[in-house]
């Protein structure tokens, strides 16, 4: 067998949060955006944070001095880095290009890959500046080595977007020719990376990890000529692997399968000089034959779920990665997390789990979260290096705790297991659409263009503070209802004066659209400090879904009642559909997804049911994130959309005729969704619209849609309140290029964040807008 130079460290992780323990990150930068720190502040608390960071990942077992210990740490987003790395944003403008100033707006922002992490959208033109102008990954890597604070070195391995993946997340710039695409740019790009990868040889770093994850999805590059992809893989690789003096490579390909695209990318890397390769082997699978010049490489083998919080099967990984070398002609072999641990909170015990605040205390022994991940790499490493007896009470330990889990109580529940297996066609299916509009038309009476919002309004600081009190015990379950019912009966009475056809009760009593219902359905967790990064300095706490679920108690029928009874107008009930429940929550990995959709979609269609007996009319059942959840690799996104259309169409199938059934998405491009939104069957379909200028109207209509359709006219992630003007064009728009009977006038997505003000002002000049298009059909 060749030997392996230099060898890669026997265990390691692919990257760790970055927002710190205590979103130490968030409270530093939001300080220094609110003018309270200097900028030379900032950097002091960042470098803390950094140094914390690779610290702790030594305690908790990976090696100081070979590279094992990432160095991925982001101010505000990796892919933004990458951008002010190669000069196509400045650094001294790197929070500007991230929230916008006086001088420019924002980059866009969208989802990394199938997570629910957004990052900044590059734009790259032919005349961009493309060029090596930022050395922020060689000062965070002599940061460490060489610590001015006199604590022990630790020699990182630097984490960076690799040039392939960051030009091909990038949109080509405006004004760019017609064609131009930032994949052109390539060359420049590889020269710049080149001149890096020089630095951190020339610092002393042994490794570079250049992340790769365009190569798993074909939702990125489904636009690229068949061979295109292979060889700009080639060409890169080929060109830093000469570069003299520079550090051995290690290409990261998470998210996915290498091997299962247009070309097999796994056999192009390996062709290549790089010295290791990671492949993600949690979504993926290892080749299943030796493959050429894998001989010469380590195989970083991601058997640590990096995108889930539960404990691994951590002997049947050891066995996996035992029997790699051979199956794969690998060189040698060691063991990482298959993505970044970005995804995961940091530490189970972080939590406390003694059932004082209602969680159960059997999940502390079923998770891990990063930390505990750390550990299982290492356990895993030394168990590959030392022998599986080297480390048999910790795998005996994991087994324990997986089989504690297969069979406690709730994981499985026989009646919710039997109700879902009972599920037919017939259960997701409502009557013919036409019957359907002539009853809800009797029954609603709505003019033409009625006008609507999505369901939430401003979450203002009261509204914020009543809960956090009440949260915490100082105020009574009694006054915070009154409170909340005080809201709902304040937004009503708006909705009325500014003319809406088709009211909301503002969801005041909603902390989060999806861990408002993880709160009340059986099978779910949620954690007081499972914070994970969703951009920037915003967190989300994801709830976890570890049981068979069920609804114990009606979740939202009082609210709703309640705002019925304050108006004559029709109330909207508001539920989240089960795909965007799943989509962001931790799901249990011991059961097909769409299993656990079905179970989520049955407590979701007795809440409908229930709405429905107590007099609603009108149900919404929102999935913004319908696309989210879309699989990388188009060979399995049809498995996908089959089983999310079904789940929606059994939470809803059960309405009666006369019951109006809307949805509502956003956050996306729906171009690669359309016949699943079709699928849906909703009565009405809400959708962001107003920064594209309806173009969905058109697109819905080719294909074959012919259902009410609540283009938003306004986009409410920006302050600006629209004019009457401008919404009356967009709506004249959308009842142009479809039924004009069949378009509503609505914002784009739900107003929490906006201000009273602009919203007051806006939805009044909706409401006119509609009334205008409406005396002109
Ligand atoms: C992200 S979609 C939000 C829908 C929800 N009904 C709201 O208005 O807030
Ligand atoms: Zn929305």
């Amino acid at each position: 067998m060749p030997s392996i130079t230099p060898a890669f460290p026997g265990g390691t992780i692919l990257g760790y949060p970055r927002i710190g323990r205590r979103r130490e990150l968030k409270r530093a930068v939001e300080a220094h955006w609110a003018g309270r720190t200097t900028a030379a502040e900032l950097d002091e608390t960042l470098t803390a944070l950094r140094l914390a960071t690779v610290r702790r990942l030594v305690a908790l077992g990976l090696d100081p001095a070979d590279g094992s210990v990432p160095s991925s740490f982001s101010p505000y987003d990796h892919v933004l880095d990458a951008a002010v790395l190669l000069g196509v944003e400045p650094a001294d403008g790197y929070f500007a290009a991230a929230r916008g100033d006086a001088t420019r707006p924002p980059l866009e922002m969208t989802k990394w890959f199938d997570t629910n992490y957004h990052y900044l959208v590059p734009e790259i033109g032919p005349d961009t500046p493309i060029t090596y102008a930022d050395d922020a990954p060689v000062r965070w890597f002599a940061e460490a080595a060489r610590p001015a604070d006199g604590g022990t070195p630790v020699v990182t391995r630097p984490v960076v977007v690799g040039p392939v993946t960051f030009l091909l997340l990038a949109t080509a710039a405006a004004g760019a020719p017609d064609g131009f695409r930032p994949l052109d740019r390539l060359d420049d790009a590889v020269a710049a990376y080149g001149q890096l990868l020089a630095a951190l040889g020339a610092a002393g770093a042994p490794w570079v990890q250049l992340d790769e994850p365009a190569l798993v999805a074909d939702t990125v590059t489904a636009g690229l000529a068949p061979g295109e992809l292979a060889a700009a893989v080639r060409r890169t690789y080929t060109a830093l692997t000469g570069v003299p003096g520079r550090p051995s490579i290690l290409v990261a390909a998470p998210y996915g399968d290498l091997r299962t695209g247009r070309d097999d990318l796994l056999a192009v890397l390996a062709a290549t000089d790089v010295e290791a390769l990671a492949v993600d082997l949690v979504r993926g699978a290892p080749a299943d034959a030796p493959v050429a010049g894998l001989e010469t490489k380590t195989l970083v083998a991601g058997l640590v779920d990096g995108h889930n919080v539960w404990r691994a099967d951590l002997a049947a990984r050891l066995d996996q990665a035992a029997a790699l070398g051979a199956r794969t002609g690998a060189g040698a072999v060691t063991v990482a997390t298959s993505t970044s641990l970005l995804h995961v909170p940091h530490d189970v015990a972080d939590e406390t789990w003694d059932g004082t605040d209602g969680r159960d205390p059997r999940l502390a022994g079923w998770l891990a979260f990063a930390d505990q991940k750390v550990a299982e790499v290492v356990t895993l490493a030394r168990g590959l290096r030392d022998g599986a007896d080297a480390v048999a009470d910790r795998l005996a330990a994991a087994s324990a705790a997986l089989a504690d889990r297969a069979t406690a109580a709730g994981v499985v529940v026989p009646q919710v297991r039997a109700r879902a297996a009972a599920l037919d066609d017939a259960d997701a299916t409502r009557a013919p659409y036409a019957e359907r509009a002539a009853a809800q038309a009797a029954r609603l009476g709505l003019p033409p263009l009625p006008t609507t919002t999505i369901g939430s309004f401003p979450q203002t600081p009261q509204i914020r503070a009543a809960r956090a009190s009440w949260a915490q015990g100082t105020t009574t379950d009694a006054a915070y209802a009154d409170a909340m019912r005080a809201e709902v009966a304040h937004v009503i009475a708006l909705q009325e004066e500014l003319g809406l056809d088709v009211l909301v009760h503002g969801e005041p009593e909603r902390n989060d659209m999806v861990q408002y219902f993880a709160e009340q359905l059986d099978g779910f967790a949620v954690t007081a400090g499972g914070w994970v990064q969703s951009y920037g300095s915003r967190c989300v706490r994801p709830p976890i879904l570890w049981g068979d679920v069920s609804r114990p108690a009606p979740m939202t029928v009082a609210w709703t009642r309640y705002a019925q009874s304050l108006t004559s107008r029709p109330v909207k009930g508001m539920l989240t559909g089960p795909v965007t429940i799943l989509a962001w929550s931790f799901v249990r990995d011991d059961l097909p997804v769409a299993d656990v959709a079905s179970q989520v979609a049955l407590a979701l269609r007795d809440e409908v049911a229930d709405l429905e007996a107590a007099g609603t009319a009108v149900v919404q059942v929102d999935e913004p994130a319908l696309r989210e959840l879309l699989p990388l690799r188009t060979a399995d996104q049809p498995a996908y959309l089959a089983w999310s259309v079904r789940s929606f169409r059994v939470a809803t199938g059960g309405a009666a005729p006369d019951v109006q059934v809307h949805t509502h998405l956003c956050y996306s491009d729906f171009g690669d969704v359309i016949d699943a939104i079709d699928g849906l069957d909703a009565d009405v379909t809400s959708l962001e619209a107003a920064r594209s200028r309806m173009e969905i109207v058109p697109q819905l209509q080719q294909a074959g849609y012919a259902r009410g359709i609540g283009p938003g006219v306004w986009d409410i992630h920006s302050p600006r309140v629209p004019t009457t003007e401008a919404l009356t064009e967009l709506l004249t728009l959308a009842a142009g290029a479809v039924d004009p009977a069949l378009v509503w006038a609505n914002p784009d997505c739900g107003l929490k964040t906006r201000g009273y003000e602009e919203t007051t002002a806006s939805l009044r000049h909706l409401v006119a807008a509609a009334r205008a298009v409406r005396a002109t059909l």
